[in-house]
């Protein structure tokens, strides 16, 4: 049977020497890959007393939009900086090769909804954590996060579970 990782291919040295990015666009692009990531999130993530799917752009909107879909809840982005048109909150965090900042309407969450956050891949765990933290200062709280690759040897899933937070993930790599 065909495994999501069949989909996925590893680009070496790209954005930056020494980085193995794993490139999910085969995965999206292909109707089974897509499918088998898609049904895995859902599989992973029934029974989850959810109100909303938040996704991390950009890619964690293409499966955040399909899973929401597919959960019967809306879907909220969290966005690179300057993208969103309302008043926003935003976080700023560190990642496997650079800096960046995210930003969340501030009217997107209310007190005590339950979040699930969706993103492609789990790498040190930042991207993740500053959604995190934009969910929260919004009153709202993150009941999982849901990945489908896990890049295990940058700690990701530590830190996060660290944090308190259910993390599931449809693959790993490691040893790079
Ligand atoms: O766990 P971390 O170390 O934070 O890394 C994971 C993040 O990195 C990638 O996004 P990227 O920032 O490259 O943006 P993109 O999706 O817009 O390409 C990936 O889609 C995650 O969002
Ligand atoms: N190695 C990697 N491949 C793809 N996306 C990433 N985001 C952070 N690290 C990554």
């Amino acid at each position: 049977m065909a495994h999501v990782t069949d989909y996925i291919r590893t680009i070496p040295d790209f954005p930056h020497e020494g980085i193995m990015f794993r490139d999910v666009t085969t995965l999206f692009a292909d109707r089974d890959g897509l499918r088998l990531a898609i049904e895995g999130l859902v599989e992973a993530c029934e029974g989850l007393q959810i109100d909303t799917v938040a996704g991390l752009e950009a890619r964690g909107f293409i499966l955040g939009g399909a899973l929401a879909d597919r959960l019967g809840t809306g879907f909220v982005p969290i966005r690179k900086k300057g993208k969103l048109p309302g008043r926003t909150i935003s976080q700023s965090y560190k990642l496997e090769y650079g800096e960046a900042e995210v930003e969340l309407h501030d009217d997107a969450l209310h007190q005590g909804q339950k979040v699930l956050l969706v993103d492609d891949l789990l790498a040190t765990g930042g991207t993740a954590e500053a959604g995190i933290k934009l969910i929260e200062r919004l009153g709202a709280e993150v009941v999982a996060c849901a990945f489908v690759i896990d890049l295990k040897d940058l700690g990701g899933r530590e830190l996060l579970e660290g944090l308190g937070h259910r993390v599931e993930a449809l693959c790993a790599y490691e040893g790079d």
